[in-house]
């Protein structure tokens, strides 16, 4: 079974500074965005590739291919109530695995109301038994630092264990990969509870990348992530200017500072949207300024 080190070589060792082992991700049209940002992104760096609507399967497969050739380690999303048939995922789990050596997936259960095929949630994927089939080693889940509209904090806790269970019972090997989110106290007490609950799986926290401020609270509106004035003050924005652009600097630099051992294996996930160049070079710029 693939340990830790598997999901990414330094999970073991302490952090050279807070991007160090980032995974960032593109859409699946986004093919033309990554070849510009390439030479920005270390050889290795694990690169997701969304399920969003409005992409082609086949669209999505050349992305992850794409990934491999340019050096970068694919991790490939399914959105269960996006899937249309067991074919459909059987399909693709075939096409990634052959095509583009894909070992790791992401399973979010996706926005869709009701399901457009058989699945309605994140375990009903981890449960058929395709996964491993198709060899897939490494599955991120889902977790929410300020809750999600559908499900109680309660209730959230219980399926992220549920879902962990799962996937260790298919002989594979977990991780969580949070929602984006702008407020760092936020994300540092919910991480301190899932610790609490005895919960010791790696978490990929997920940040915004730098992005136009009419841009990010669009996607906060549209993802149900909170963006009230204070939060956005903290991360540097204020809601009565929403002329250009804000990065991720006060939320990464006081994860930085906040994060402790009792948090456990922790690595940062981008949530580029879109602007993949402008993403890199934030990190890059962030990684020379604290080593
Ligand atoms: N973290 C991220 O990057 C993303 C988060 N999301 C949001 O996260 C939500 C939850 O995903 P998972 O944690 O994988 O949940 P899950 O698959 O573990 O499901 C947990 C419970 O929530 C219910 N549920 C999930 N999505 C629902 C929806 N859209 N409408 C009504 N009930 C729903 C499920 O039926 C189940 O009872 C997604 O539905 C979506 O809204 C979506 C895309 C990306
Ligand atoms: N609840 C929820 N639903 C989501 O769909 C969602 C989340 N949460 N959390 C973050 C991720 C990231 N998401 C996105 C969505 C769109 C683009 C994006 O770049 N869209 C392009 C056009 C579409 C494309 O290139 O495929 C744009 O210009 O808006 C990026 C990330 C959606 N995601």
């Amino acid at each position: 079974m693939a340990t830790y080190e598997t999901i990414h070589p330094n999970w073991e060792a302490p952090m050279a500074n807070m991007v160090d082992g980032y995974s960032l991700e593109m859409t699946a049209k986004e093919v033309e965005g990554l070849k510009e940002a390439a030479p920005l992104i270390r050889p290795d760096t694990q690169v997701a590739v969304t399920f969003l609507p409005g992409e082609e399967l086949a669209q999505r497969v050349e992305a992850a291919v794409l990934v491999r050739e340019l050096g970068f380690e694919p991790i490939v999303h399914l959105s269960a109530r996006r899937i249309e048939s067991e074919e459909q995922l059987d399909w693709y789990l075939g096409e990634i695995t052959q095509k583009a050596g894909v070992k790791r997936v992401f399973i979010i259960a996706g926005d869709p109301p009701e399901p457009e095929g058989p699945y309605s949630d994140s375990l009903q994927i981890i449960e058929t038994g395709l996964l491993e089939k198709h060899g897939i080693e490494i599955v991120g889940v889902g977790g929410h630092p300020e809750g999600h509209p559908n499900n109680t904090a309660e209730e959230l806790w219980v399926w992220m264990q549920k879902k962990i269970d799962a996937v260790r019972a298919h002989g594979m090997t977990p991780l969580v990969v949070t929602q984006f989110a702008f407020d760092d106290d936020a994300i540092v007490a919910w991480l301190a509870e899932m610790r609490d609950r005895g919960i010791d799986v790696p978490v990929r926290l997920g940040v915004p990348g730098p992005a136009g401020i009419k841009r990010l609270l669009g996607f906060a509106k549209r993802c149900g992530v909170g963006a009230s004035a204070s939060v956005m003050k903290k991360y540097g924005i204020s809601l009565t200017n929403l002329i250009g652009s804000a990065g991720p600097d006060k939320l990464v630099g006081n994860l930085e500072k906040k994060l402790t051992a009792r948090h456990g294996r922790v690595r940062l996930h981008f949530y580029p949207f879109g602007a993949l160049t402008p993403c890199a070079e934030w990190i890059n710029d962030y990684h020379a300024r604290n080593s």
